[in-house]
């Protein structure tokens, strides 16, 4: 009902402005005292105050008109108002003889009424469609103004080249003025343009300085590298896309905006200038083109859109191809045992084909996109020789005026091109940005704003009720109401059938998630509450897979501490009972453990990363399944070390799916489907005959679950 009374009132509207039009008219004659211009914006003031008044109507009861239409209404109603009395104003002061009630005339008639109509809608949709409204737009600030607000701290310097950029435009556009003023033009026929290179030799002095400055450092693609993501896993982009993100697209955009920023600004300016010059020289024909060049800009503008979301299309093709190359050569072991190297490539190939199909449309667009550009240039360029041609022989306009403003024009349409040239490149790079953007703008699931970093930490960790399901799994919690204990100077041993839901609990601990409900506490605070870097010090994890980076052994054990010496990360390499291997190596900690460890064996990448956690001497000790590949003496070793270190008051967790590892804890959880299932000593549990026992008796038998050696110690049963 709402929206049918707004679409009623608005050609109401237009019908009062239409009868107020003709009233003027009407009063024209026994007004003839009046100036007409003054009466003329008298008329226009009472036109605008009528469509205002309609406009605001119609806004504020049709909440379902379009959020475009809205938006428009005002505009529209001060434009359609002014136009005319505007014009008629500055044809008056171009031609003081020509009487303003003869320029007047027209106003009342049906046609021009409705042209007026017909040109400003066409104006409003040109800027809806130039310059869409930031409000409500769901995608995530996907403008040109954005990327260059990268540059804000070059800001002086973006200063200093707009102010060389403003001499060197006037310079060059002095060449017509002086010429039909007989002086000597500094270029004898307009320059033409450069758009395949910004300094082609000598000719490009002008500009050089721009592109030194963009290309060397004003725009640099630092500025808009995404940060790490987030630690919200599981919602994380697919690496394929980071890289893709972090690499194609800010490439991307970088070459681009560099290359073709300063053809922009340059040309840009220049057109501004030459533009005022055209007005000087003869105000119609520079209205003229004022006019035709609004239906030039949208032409590209509209066909650069089709290409613009190509473009797009293509990076996140060239992100799924990336994303199988990289899957790749990560597993190439895993496929080579698998001898699935044809399977591999055949994937990667059709990812690609994808791609090369995209690119094709995405050439053709562009193609498509040029080719209109310069249909639409040409059209207004042939429209302006035409009406020029008609004032010359109408004697409006003399024929020294049009050759200046031919010449003028002529630099203005070449301008105009180099824009329309220039403009798809930085659309693709717009395109491009928006997907950065839209990354760098992903809000963290997981607050890293805590601030609790109190000088001394006892280690008491408290997991109270806690419920838990992975991001988009919310049918199937994984720790249903787990509640547990981490007490300082205690080893508390978490066992249980893979896919029970303990590593889980670790990446809550680590605050990889968040819990749905229950509560985390270290030393009676929420873990939420603790500063990230000084939680992770003091709350370390061995992961079941540790990873390692490629780089040396000693940096890859003082991972995230800075610079430590080589006495400190040696000390903590023999408590982790690396050292030994570590120095048999020919460049000992400085041995480089190749992409993801990959150079050394599994139990020597376990023993580094038991290492990298000691070095932290933290509070809290977690350690995933993490001696699993370690040979016996290692193991022991580490038990050993793991016993002591919690003897001086350290809290440790201890996960492991051989028992015997677990034997010593000084409490035993038994984590099943979710929930704690038993607790209790080695021996309490092996009496109880329940979850643990079986899970013994399992082991005993060769069929542990994902265990190895099945090993259980004197207190077996
Ligand atoms: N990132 C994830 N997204 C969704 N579900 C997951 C994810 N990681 C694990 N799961 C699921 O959560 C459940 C518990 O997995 P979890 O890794 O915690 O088990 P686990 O007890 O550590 O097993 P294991 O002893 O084999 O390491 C499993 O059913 C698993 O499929």
């Amino acid at each position: 009902m709402k929206l049918a009374m707004a679409w009623v009132s608005l050609p109401l509207a237009v019908l009062l402005d239409f009868l107020t039009l003709r009233l003027a008219l009407l009063l024209c004659p026994p007004l003839q005292a009046w100036d007409p211009l003054a009466l003329a914006w008298g008329v226009a003031l009472a036109r605008w105050a009528l469509l205002s008044l309609s406009a605001q109507a119609a806004c504020g009861r049709g909440q379902g008109l379009p959020g475009g239409l809205r938006d428009a209404l005002l505009p529209l109603a001060a434009l359609l108002s002014l136009l005319l009395p505007s014009y008629v104003t500055l044809q008056a002061l171009a031609q003081p003889r020509a009487s303003p009630s003869e320029l007047l005339h027209g106003w009342g008639r049906g046609d021009v009424f409705g042209l007026t109509y017909g040109v400003a809608g066409l104006v409003a949709v040109l800027w809806h469609q130039l310059f869409p409204a930031g409000k409500g737009d769901p995608r995530p600030s996907a403008s040109l103004g954005r990327l260059l607000a990268c540059m804000r701290p070059d800001l002086l310097r973006f200063v200093a080249i707009a102010g060389f950029l403003v001499l060197s435009s006037l310079g060059e556009s002095g060449g017509p003025w002086l010429r039909a003023r007989g002086g000597k033009a500094p270029c004898p026929v307009p320059c033409p343009p450069e758009p395949a290179s910004p300094c082609p030799g000598a000719r490009s002095d002008r500009n050089q300085l721009c592109v030194y400055t963009l290309d060397g450092s004003l725009w640099n693609r630092s500025r808009i590298r995404p940060p790490l993501p987030p630690l919200t896993l599981p919602r994380c982009p697919r690496p394929g896309d980071i890289t893709s993100r972090v690499t194609a697209d800010t490439d991307a955009v970088s070459e681009a905006l560099s290359e073709k920023l300063n053809l922009l600004m340059w040309y840009g300016m220049r057109g501004v200038f030459l533009f005022g010059l055209m007005v000087q020289g003869s105000l119609r024909l520079a209205l003229f083109t004022a006019v035709g060049l609004p239906l030039v800009l949208l032409v590209p503008k509209l066909s650069g859109k089709f290409h613009q979301s190509l473009a797009q299309r293509v990076q996140e093709s060239l992100a799924k191809a990336n994303e199988v190359a990289v899957e790749t050569f990560q597993a190439m072991a895993t496929v080579r045992s698998f001898a699935n190297e044809e399977g591999a490539a055949r994937r990667y190939g059709l990812r690609l084909q994808e791609t090369y199909r995209l690119n094709k449309q995405e050439a053709a667009a562009y193609a498509a996109s040029m080719w209109t550009n310069s249909l639409s240039g040409l059209a207004l360029k042939v429209g302006i020789l035409y009406y020029g041609g008609r004032l010359v022989t109408a004697g409006a306009v003399s024929t020294g005026d049009l050759v200046t403003f031919v010449l003028y024009e002529m630099q203005f349409t070449t301008a105009m091109e180099v824009l329309l040239s220039v403009y798809p490149s930085v659309q693709k790079a717009v395109g491009s940005s928006e997907k950065i953007f839209e990354y760098m703008e992903r809000t963290p699931q997981i607050s890293p704003h805590g601030t609790l970093a109190p000088p001394s930490l006892r280690g008491h960790l408290q997991v109270q009720d806690v419920w838990f399901s992975y991001p988009g799994r919310d049918d199937a919690p994984v720790l249903k109401g787990v509640s547990l204990e981490l007490r300082p100077g205690e080893v508390t041993a978490l066992v249980g059938p893979s896919g029970a839901g303990k590593t889980s609990l670790v990446a809550l601990l680590e605050r990889f998630y968040e819990p749905q409900r229950g509560r985390l506490l270290l030393d009676g605070r929420d873990l939420r509450e603790y500063e990230h870097h000084y939680l992770h010090s003091k709350v370390a994890l061995v992961s079941q897979k540790p990873v390692l980076f490629a780089r040396s052994l000693h940096e890859n054990i003082a991972y995230g501490l800075g610079g430590r010496s080589r006495q400190e990360v040696m000390g903590a390499a023999r408590r982790a009972n690396a050292h030994g291997f570590i120095a048999r190596l020919s460049h000992g900690y400085d041995t480089d453990v190749g992409e993801m460890g990959g150079q050394i064996s599994g139990g020597q990448r376990q023993g580094v990363a038991i290492a990298r956690a000691l070095l932290r001497d933290p509070r809290v000790l977690i350690l995933d399944d993490a001696t699993s590949a370690l040979d016996t003496e290692s193991q022991l070793w580490v038990e050993k070390e793991i016993y002591e270190g919690a003897r001086a008051g350290r809290a440790v967790l201890l996960i492991a799916h051989r028992l015997s590892a677990v034997e010593q804890a000084d409490r035993i959880l038994v984590l099943e489907e979710g929930e704690i299932r038993e607790q209790g000593t080695h021996q309490e549990l092996l009496a109880r005959r329940g979850s643990y026992w079986r899970l013994a008796q399992k082991q005993l038998n060769g069929d542990a679950g994902g265990g190895s050696d099945g090993g259980l110690g004197a207190g077996g049963p």
